[in-house]
């Protein structure tokens, strides 16, 4: 594999991160890229103490009662990472093994995404810790109620403002906003985005953060001189940004060799129609049983022969574990925290170049910017408008944080902290730090 010198993805002078105690706790990981962004650039120790930690970490209590008439109480997360540079933004997601640990990572991963994207946010993000699959939609209805109501002091359109992730939806989020409106006693459709359209939400917003994965996976793909009508494309995930990363890449002539869910891997080398993946969906709803792929194991996946890999389901898939065992020249992190920070040097050594997660998944956010500010001013845009400041945000993002990381002569990763912390950083030194 030959060495790329003096670019972002070269291994000259990347530091090995200190050892970590536990690597697959996305929070230490956050850290460990943290700390080599703050000693690159030399970050005032009173300012990285004042950034490393959350703003506030709350944790709210859902006692309700069940379609069975049994009461079970659920645990409800929202941590609010840094609001030196607007209102904290950042999704909520639903899974029965989540934890506050991973909620303050994912938290401060939102400060420097919105950083990077030059909007006007700053980082949060929030939980409830329980299995969807599991809970009837009246169920789903009075945890999101419930959790609502419980943070209605944090949420708010000027202070904080939630959107979709792993396993919460449109309709979640219309429940979010119908609650917090009765609260206040008007319909305030700003304090929640990832809304239906009919309530206020913005085109495009379903699609945003695929499509941004797609733009900086081809803007990645144009520095390391691969066309996308020659290349083939692993996805691992198949939910919203997985499932619309592989069709808009598959748009742009790209071939998908690979795809997954929780059910499995499915593997084939001539590509995989999507069309045919989308109506098995319609029937089975799950990828289990997809006839036109051989099956493989969803470890198997992450180390198919292609020259694109998009992880996009969860945190933790490359580890130091199997990084060296990876069959890609770039990957497009779609999920938030996918790549441990143990991996990264094994990565920056074998060239393989990373969008990473703060970069790459940041349309998600870019387009929910959008539909705040739409529904502030009343008045909302058609899909190109939408799609084309995407794409503009986006390309400027990528090309920056790529200029960053060359001058410092480290791998996009690090370009990324670099760039964002030093935004928030210069912010806070402006603005002060007195009560
Ligand atoms: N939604 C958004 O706008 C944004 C999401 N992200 C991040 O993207 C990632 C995915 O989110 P999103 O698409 O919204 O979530 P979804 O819940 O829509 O989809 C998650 C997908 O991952 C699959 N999955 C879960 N566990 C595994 C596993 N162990 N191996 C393989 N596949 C698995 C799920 O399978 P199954 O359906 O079978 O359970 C599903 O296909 C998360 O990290 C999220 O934080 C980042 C930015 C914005
Ligand atoms: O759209 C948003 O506000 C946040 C999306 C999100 O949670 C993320 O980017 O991880």
């Amino acid at each position: 594999m030959p060495q790329r010198q003096h670019s972002p993805y070269s291994k000259s002078v990347y530091k090995e991160p200190a050892p970590v105690h536990d690597p697959e706790n996305p929070f230490e990981s956050m850290m460990e890229r943290f700390n080599l962004a703050a000693e690159l650039l030399n970050l005032d120790e009173g300012i990285y103490n004042f950034l490393k930690m959350p703003a506030k970490q709350v944790i709210v209590s859902i006692p309700i009662q069940m379609d069975s008439g049994e009461i079970k109480v659920f645990e409800g997360y929202r941590v609010i990472h840094d609001d030196t540079l607007g209102p904290s933004k950042g999704g909520v997601r639903y899974a029965p093994d989540v934890t506050l640990d991973e909620v303050k990572a994912l938290a401060a991963w939102m400060t420097w995404k919105c950083s990077i994207l030059g909007l006007p946010f700053g980082g949060a993000k929030g939980a409830v810790k329980c299995d969807p699959s599991k809970l009837t939609p009246t169920e789903l209805e009075k945890i999101t109620r419930r959790y609502t109501a419980s943070l209605i002091s944090i949420f708010g359109p000027e202070r904080d403002i939630p959107a979709p992730d792993m396993n919460t939806n449109e309709q979640i989020m219309a429940w979010i906003m119908d609650t917090y409106s009765m609260h206040v006693e008007h319909t305030e459709t700003a304090v929640v985005t990832g809304k239906p359209v009919i309530l206020g939400g913005s085109l495009g917003r379903i699609e945003a953060t695929g499509r941004g994965v797609m733009i900086s996976a081809l803007s990645a793909m144009k520095k390391m001189n691969i066309s996308p009508e020659s290349a083939k494309v692993v996805v691992q995930g198949f939910g919203n940004v997985g499932s619309v990363s592989a069709k808009l890449l598959a748009e742009q002539g790209c071939k998908i060799v690979g795809i997954s869910d929780i059910s499995g891997g499915y593997y084939n080398p001539n590509g995989i129609d999507l069309e045919k993946v989308r109506e098995h969906l319609k029937v089975h709803h799950v990828l289990s049983g997809f006839p036109e792929a051989d099956s493989v194991t969803n470890a198997e996946l992450l180390e198919l022969p292609c020259d694109v890999l998009v992880p996009a389901a969860k945190e933790d898939q490359i580890t130091a574990k199997n990084a060296d065992k990876l069959n890609c020249k770039l990957i497009v992190e779609g999920a938030n925290g996918p790549t441990t920070a143990d991996a990264d040097p094994i990565l920056n050594e074998r060239c393989i170049m990373v969008v990473p997660d703060i970069l790459a998944n940041a349309g998600g956010v870019t387009v929910s910017y959008f539909e705040w500010v739409q529904d502030r001013q009343g008045y909302f845009w058609p899909l190109d408008r939408v799609n084309m400041r995407l794409e503009r945000f986006m390309r400027n993002a990528f090309d920056t944080v790529y200029e960053t990381a060359s001058r410092y002569n480290q791998p996009l990763r690090i370009g990324a902290y670099i760039q964002a912390i030093d935004k928030v950083a210069r912010t806070v030194r402006l603005r002060g730090i007195y009560a």
